[in-house]
């Protein structure tokens, strides 16, 4: 098909025919482009008074034209070959512009999002003539030739998030001086497009922190609704995400919008400066830092070219890592398919609305159906399995209160200290690590704390339980009802605050958020402030007056476990009389 893509409004179709034409050209394997090929397109140009571009792959053969500048005829991503951060994409453009001047940025841009080999830029004269027996001269000026070189990628990464510097200065790329048209065919261009790829791969190389993590870039749009301290806790934290599921954040992406833009999350030109910088630097996931919508994800990818998740989706992933017991992997996937689900059919959705024709017929749509049945039927499996899974919890405690064994629930943020509480109080062997999402099976263990009237030893359960996090996808708190129970089951609570983390009040809101939406209200709870070994003065005097019936502990350095014990057992006390 001879599409000529841009606006063709106006146009003759005489003029038509001769951009169709060049479809039929072809350049010399090792030649960037010849003066006839480049004298023709400029003819072209200089009649319809526009610019055009032609797109050449590397055997020659001209596979895109389209009226336009380089940035307004370029290639949507998902259309370009496969390439990565080492390579090119095997795709030159020789483009005309109607004006004596070098490659503008937008220009050079778009040739660095789609990794082109070359870029030619023509400056046409206005006038020139086509000889007898074709041939067309006289219609070129001067031309220029610009192509991305190899950087240090390292260089772009600040330890401060900044997106790539407005005038594009940390991208590399040369521009040649201005060229005849005899000079420009002259270059080799298997030279040229070979050495580069050989600098890239060993640039790439050299960089590749590990073939199996994830290159990521994160977006984190910051809305008028939250604060500047907000913005910065969000985006460190999903960076700690991001890293606790196996990925090295490479760069990190900012826009500040009072709304967010309904199909993209970010602006066009965000968008454009993302596609860049993941170009660039090699990135092979992007990792938006709020919840996508199907059709947000289906746009993102479209327009950056490379893979784009949500947070909810990393934090899945991190999940489906960590479930070790067989209860733990059956409420992964529940909440994976739960979560998948709603974006199938919004594909599918999307796909009918384009309407019948050529493409829509077919198993397309009907395969996704059954694929989405068959999805839905296993979440109803799944489901079932976890009400069983719920149903012998709930025995299992029941006999426990038949024998009237208090309980505590250990709830709190993810990496508070939990697991490292339970096992300081119970000598109990859970894992504990300086990760989110470390737990998320609970344990249940004994624990003698003096009786808060008798003084007397009295024994107790204690349940450490998953960690919380800043809205907890909601397909997460659906499929770990059955863990979950065990905090509303529980007689009290203890809460566990990291005081050492900047964050930490907007930890105990978060938390005290979650609890709120539990079916069945928790039982009373007690807060214990952690890590106080990590904690300045002026903090703990801070969350002192704010938290004055507060326990200020230590739990990996044992301080203030006497007291806690204490404590927990007039909470025991508290919750049984109230009951
Ligand atoms: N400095 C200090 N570090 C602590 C203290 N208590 C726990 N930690 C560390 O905090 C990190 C998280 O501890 P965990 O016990 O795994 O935390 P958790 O609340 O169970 O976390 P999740 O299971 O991931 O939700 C570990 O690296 C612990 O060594 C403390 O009192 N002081
Ligand atoms: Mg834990």
């Amino acid at each position: 098909m001879e599409t000529i893509f841009g606006n063709l409004q106006g146009l003759k179709s005489s003029q038509l025919k001769q951009l169709q034409r060049l479809y039929h050209q072809r350049i010399p394997g090792d030649r960037i482009t010849t003066p006839e090929f480049s004298q023709r397109l400029a003819a072209i140009s200089t009649e319809i008074n526009l610019p055009v571009c032609a797109y050449v792959n590397r055997r020659g053969q001209v596979i895109r034209v389209g009226i336009g500048t380089p940035r307004q005829t370029q290639i949507p991503p998902m259309e370009l070959p496969r390439y990565g951060a080492e390579r090119l994409s095997g795709i030159r453009c020789i483009a005309t512009h109607l004006k004596i001047e070098p490659p503008n940025e937008a220009a050079l841009t778009a040739m660095a999002m789609q990794r082109l080999d070359a870029l030619v830029v023509i400056n046409i004269t206005g006038t020139g003539f086509t000889r007898r027996g074709g041939g067309a001269t006289g219609y070129v000026k001067e031309a220029y030739l610009a192509h991305l070189v190899p950087q240090d990628a390292r260089a772009l990464i600040p330890s401060a998030a900044i997106a790539l510097s407005k005038n594009g200065q940390s991208t590399s790329w040369t521009i040649s001086p201005p060229l005849d048209l005899d000079a420009l065919g002259q270059q080799d261009f298997i030279d040229l497009v070979e050495g580069l790829e050989a600098e890239f791969r060993r640039e790439f190389i050299a960089e590749e922190v590990d073939a199996d993590h994830d290159r990521v870039l994160i977006v984190g749009v910051m809305t008028d609704n939250m604060s500047l301290q907000q913005f910065h806790d969000t985006l460190a934290e999903l960076a700690r995400l991001v890293d606790t599921a196996g990925g090295d954040v490479l760069q990190t992406v900012q826009q500040k919008r009072s709304r967010i833009h309904p199909q993209t999350v970010i602006g066009e030109g965000k968008v454009q400066e993302v596609a860049l910088t993941a170009q660039t630097l090699g990135c092979n996931l992007v990792v938006f830092d709020r919840d996508l919508s199907p059709s947000q994800v289906r746009n993102l990818e479209a327009q950056i070219g490379i893979r784009v998740v949500d947070r909810t989706e990393v934090i899945l992933d991190i999940f489906a890592q960590r479930a070790q017991s067989r209860a733990g992997k059956l409420q992964v996937e529940l909440a994976q398919l739960e979560y998948m689900l709603p974006r199938l059919t919004g594909r599918g959705q999307a796909m009918s609305r384009l309407g019948g024709g050529i493409g829509t017929r077919g198993p397309g749509e009907t395969k996704l159906e059954t694929e989405r049945r068959a999805i839905q039927r296993r979440i109803s499996r799944l489901q079932q399995e976890v009400d069983q899974l719920q149903a012998h919890r709930s025995r299992l405690r029941q006999r426990r209160q038949h024998r009237e064994v208090p309980s505590v629930a250990l709830v709190g943020y993810t990496n508070a200290g939990k697991s490292t509480l339970l096992n300081a109080l119970t000598n109990a062997e859970v894992y504990t690590a300086d990760q989110l999402f470390a737990t998320l099976d609970p344990t249940t263990r004994r624990l003698v704390i003096p009786h808060a009237e008798t003084g007397e030893p009295q024994g107790i359960l204690i349940t450490d339980t998953v960690g919380f996090i800043h809205e907890l996808p909601a397909s997460l708190m659906d499929a770990f009802r059955a863990t979950l129970e065990e905090v509303t089951e529980a007689d009290a609570l203890l809460h566990l605050v990291d005081l050492s983390h900047p964050a930490w009040l907007s930890h105990i809101r978060a938390v005290r958020e979650i609890l709120a939406q539990m079916p069945v209200t928790p039982g009373p709870a007690l807060v214990a402030f952690n890590k106080i070994d990590q904690v300045d003065s002026t903090t703990l005097a801070l969350a002192q007056e704010e938290f004055p019936l507060a326990v200020f502990i230590s739990a990996s350095q044992r301080l203030g476990l006497e007291t806690l014990r204490l404590r927990l057992s007039l909470l025991i006390q508290y919750a049984v009389d109230s009951q």
